[in-house]
């Protein structure tokens, strides 16, 4: 098995620099710029946003990868001749150097005397304000009603503008004339809903199916592959009773009806894919306290006894390559309750090295956020841990963080899943290819249910959002690291919830990159009412020093952390940033 823990994929490559190491992985040269100033109106041509290609298939959503690297402009501007150009050759980046082929070749719609877009922003921005933020008005019932499939709006935009015309930004524009044309940051929020919305989790938290909860406390062990490096587990006969916890002699509590014995450090298998530390690095931790982590298991997990569960025994089979990728649906929703809404899934791409408690909060953020908009409906959250092959320091290796993410979401969320599609691939994957993948799984008919059936039995498209924080947003602007034609899938096909994260500033961003801008009505920002920076950087420092990270992450992913030995010694890059 490859040190990486993968049996049955590409080496990997050995480490040539920054820039050889993996062709496929950020930083690229030649990559969108920002520029200030009033954005050009920038457009794919509609069949090329639209068509859908393969997950495998890069030609259509990028250009190809060798030729993000060292191309300079001129290149570009073959392939975006006709009105993109003008657009480049104003923003090219300090470098000059560009993507060969970029693929914006569609015309880009002149600005039409009817075409009143910060108008049409700026009226709607007195339609709805609350909590500082402008939402579009809910869907017109034809617009919700749409069934089309991709590609048939064939409005030179094609589907972005369509939905885009849905997913408002959500900029708080000055009302008084005299500051009008300038965009402030937004200002603190005004709250006028009587209560926030009860999530689902806690409404069934609240009353728990009783068929779940004697799943649960039923004496049948998981199934092998569910433990991930616990070697054995063994019931206590009285649920009430409460663990004594010993982490050294071997038994932790997970609940008070289930003990889980660690793993026995002479057992391969539970060491799989874990870094093995040297007699040295031993000694060092225990100098440094590394014992202080034995006190991480004086708590039980959290335990949603309503939500439901995989039952193809987790990602770990698939990422070993024993069994064929399946799509997890478990908690996704088919039918909506509300059909004038439209059906919303929500992606979260990163490292998740490892997740913590900010990373499930994200969602929730979006999630209030969304339910205040009244335009969505949710349908399910997806994790998608990057590959291995994504080089950033400090990222454990991928079958491990796919595993984190399930154990954060498993017991403490009713509609958070983690597909391990991207993971699982043996070469790094852009994030526009994995949102295609997420439209081929939810949308397609090949493999796909083909979208969200409706009352009258017809079937409506889910769309699909990239969430991501501020940081990654504002990494847009960074030559080298995203294309201009993936900017336009992600933003334009699907769209962002992006969550404001202390040092990035997303309203300024927002304004100041082309792109973004052009496409910021499928485009909502999510104020962090309470400002959460836990960060996956520190959770791994801390743990190198033998410091604690509980109420940082769920404890069921602290244990595994744990019992997996990650993040002890070879995080050697890992600074407080
Ligand atoms: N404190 C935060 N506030 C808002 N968004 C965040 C925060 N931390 C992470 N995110 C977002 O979560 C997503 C996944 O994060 P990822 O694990 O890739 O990075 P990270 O948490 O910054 O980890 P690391 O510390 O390893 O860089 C990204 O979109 C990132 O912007
Ligand atoms: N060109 C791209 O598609 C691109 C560039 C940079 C980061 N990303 C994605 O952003 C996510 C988070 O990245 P960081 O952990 O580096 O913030 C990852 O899922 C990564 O794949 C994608």
């Amino acid at each position: 098995m490859a040190a990486n823990g993968f049996k049955s994929f590409a080496p990997v490559l050995p480490g040539l620099g920054l820039h050889s190491f993996h062709n496929d992985s950020p930083p690229f040269a030649g990559a969108a710029t920002s520029e200030q100033g009033e954005p050009e109106y920038l457009s794919l041509e509609s069949s090329q946003i639209l068509s859908s290609p393969s997950p495998h298939d890069d030609s259509q959503l990028a250009p190809e990868r060798n030729n993000y690297m060292n191309h300079n402009g001129n290149n570009h501007s073959q392939s975006s001749s006709t009105h993109h150009s003008n657009s480049n050759s104003n923003s090219s980046n300090a470098s000059g150097s560009r993507p060969k082929n970029i693929n914006i070749n569609g015309p880009i719609p002149q600005r039409s005397p009817n075409d009143h877009s910060d108008e049409d922003l700026s009226s709607s921005r007195s339609r709805r304000l609350l909590s500082g933020y402008l939402f579009g008005n809910p869907p017109s019932s034809s617009e919700a009603q749409d069934n089309s499939p991709r590609g048939s709006h064939g409005n030179g935009n094609g589907h972005s503008d369509a939905q885009g015309q849905q997913g408002r930004i959500l900029i708080r524009r000055p009302s008084s004339d005299s500051e009008e044309g300038r965009y402030p940051l937004p200002t603190p929020p005004i709250f006028e809903r009587d209560s926030p919305p009860l999530s689902e989790a806690f409404k069934s938290y609240s009353s728990p199916s009783a068929q779940h909860q004697s799943s649960i406390l039923s004496p049948t062990p998981p199934e092998p592959e569910h433990l991930n490096g616990i070697s054995q587990i063994s019931l206590n006969d009285d649920p009430a009773e409460t663990d004594t916890i010993n982490a050294n002699s071997g038994t932790v509590a997970v609940t008070n009806a289930t003990r889980i014995k660690k793993p026995d450090p002479e057992d391969s298998d539970s060491r799989d894919g874990a870094e093995s530390p040297t007699e040295e690095q031993i000694h060092s931790h225990e100098e440094s306290g590394y014992d202080a982590l034995n006190g991480l298991n004086d708590g039980e997990a959290d335990l949603d006894t309503s939500a439901p569960q995989a039952t193809d025994g987790g990602s770990g089979a698939y990422l070993r390559g024993e069994v064929d990728y399946s799509f997890p649906r478990h908690r996704l929703r088919k039918t909506m309750k509300d059909e004038s809404k439209i059906p919303l899934v929500i992606v979260a791409c990163g490292s998740f090295s490892p997740p913590t408690y900010l990373h499930l909060r994200m969602f929730e953020m979006a999630k209030d956020e969304i339910i205040e908009s009244q335009t969505y409906e949710i349908m399910a959250g997806y994790y998608s841990p990057v590959s291995s092959y994504y080089k950033k320091s400090g990222l454990a290796p991928a079958n491990h963080r796919v595993r984190m993410c399930e154990l954060a979401v498993e017991h403490t969320s009713t509609w958070l899943m983690v597909d391990p599609w991207e993971a699982g691939q043996s070469e790094y994957q852009r994030t526009a290819i994995v949102l295609d993948h997420f439209d081929e799984m939810l949308n397609g008919g090949k493999n796909g249910e083909g979208g969200v059936v409706m009352g009258d039995g017809k079937k409506r498209r889910y769309k699909i959002m990239l969430l991501a924080g501020g940081d990654l947003i504002e990494s847009f602007g960074e030559p080298g690291v995203w294309s201009e034609p993936d900017l336009h899938v992600i933003l334009g096909r699907f769209g962002c919830l992006i969550v404001e994260r202390a040092g990035s500033d997303v309203w300024a961003f927002l304004l100041s990159h082309d792109i973004l801008y052009h496409h910021r009505r499928n485009v909502i920002v999510i104020k962090q009412l309470i400002y959460n920076d836990i960060s996956s950087t520190k959770v791994r420092l801390f743990v190198r020093r033998g410091m604690s990270i509980k109420y940082l992450l769920p404890n069921s992913v602290i244990q595994y952390i744990y019992d997996n030995k990650l993040y002890r010694y070879t995080d050697v890059k890992a600074t407080i940033g």
